[in-house]
């Protein structure tokens, strides 16, 4: 299987790592190209192994999958200059904001998915939406999952959620590393000792909501002793309105995605 990615930055470098160390996919298999920065490409090919080329004939050349990972405001221009060999293999974009109707529109035609992961696909755990336009095949979409299983876990979603996975997860990780810039901040007279509470902390939280069957309000509740060190402290929280700032971070990225779209796809869409 011969699978191109057009864009080479960060989520591309995250899936590439992710899908080779899965083993589900040769790093043989994987061609990578970009808009210029061949330093990149050759950086990407020492260190995994992958095919690079800005020979477009050879680049797609026996191609079956395309994964379309530039930014929103490149589409077009990375779409237009991959259309003369598209020969309707599937096509993946991992675009925040751009719809699928977008992609057809200036492909005419094809089998595309849109998928949004995040950059934890570096280490086989992104959060995955997927969609897909009616052309796929039942083999395709097989295909489809296998890639962003290889990275973590995949969900099937309408592309009307996309924005919001988008917001919720594609993002999300910045959110934690946000959280994490404060309590490494507020635990500085630990020194080097913090991060390894910190990093223990998130993880056993986390397995605890995948493992407990528990409402995270639940869960909190457990810890909250009655005035206790956490009742004070999630005082503070609440008296800063954190939560509140927290659902207004989710919905101005998922609101910025839908933005982004009326705002690439209605310049372009001549
Ligand atoms: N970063 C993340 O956490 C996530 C990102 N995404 C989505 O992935 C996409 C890429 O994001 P990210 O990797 O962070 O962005 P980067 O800026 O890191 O990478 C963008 C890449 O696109 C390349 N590019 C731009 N124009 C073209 C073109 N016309 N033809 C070929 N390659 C081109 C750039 O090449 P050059 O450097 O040569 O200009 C660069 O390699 C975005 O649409 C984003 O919404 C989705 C989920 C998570
Ligand atoms: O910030 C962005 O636009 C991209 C999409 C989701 C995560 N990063």
């Amino acid at each position: 299987m011969k699978i191109v990615f057009v864009g080479a930055g960060s989520m591309a470098e995250a899936m590439i790592k992710g899908m080779k160390n899965s083993n589900e996919f040769k790093h043989t298999d994987i061609w990578v190209t970009n808009r210029h920065d061949n330093v990149r490409l050759n950086k990407l090919s020492e260190n995994y192994g992958v095919k690079s080329t800005y020979d477009f004939p050879q680049l797609f050349d026996q191609a079956d999958i395309i994964i379309l990972a530039v930014k929103p405001k490149d589409a077009k221009e990375a779409l237009t200059s991959i259309k003369p060999f598209y020969n309707e293999q599937l096509l993946i974009s991992v675009l925040a904001g751009l719809s699928i109707s977008f992609i057809e529109h200036i492909l005419a035609r094809g089998a595309i998915a849109r998928a949004m992961p995040n950059t934890s696909a570096m280490i086989g755990e992104s959060a995955t939406g997927l969609s897909f336009n009616s052309q796929l095949s039942d083999s395709q979409k097989d295909v489809a999952r296998s890639i962003f299983s290889s990275i973590g876990s995949v969900t099937y979603v309408e592309e009307s959620r996309l924005d919001l996975v988008t917001g919720l997860s594609g993002s999300g990780p910045a959110y934690i590393y946000y959280v994490v810039e404060a309590m490494e901040k507020a635990a500085a007279d630990l020194g080097d000792d913090a991060m390894p509470f910190i990093i223990q902390t998130l993880k056993g939280a986390a397995h605890m909501l995948e493992t407990s069957n528990q409402s995270p309000e639940n869960l909190r509740k457990a810890i909250t002793s009655e005035g206790g060190t956490t009742e004070a402290g999630i005082a503070e929280l609440d008296c800063r309105q954190v939560k509140d700032a927290f659902a207004a971070c989710i919905k101005e990225a998922t609101d910025h995605s839908e933005r982004l779209r009326r705002q690439f796809e209605q310049t372009h869409s001549s």
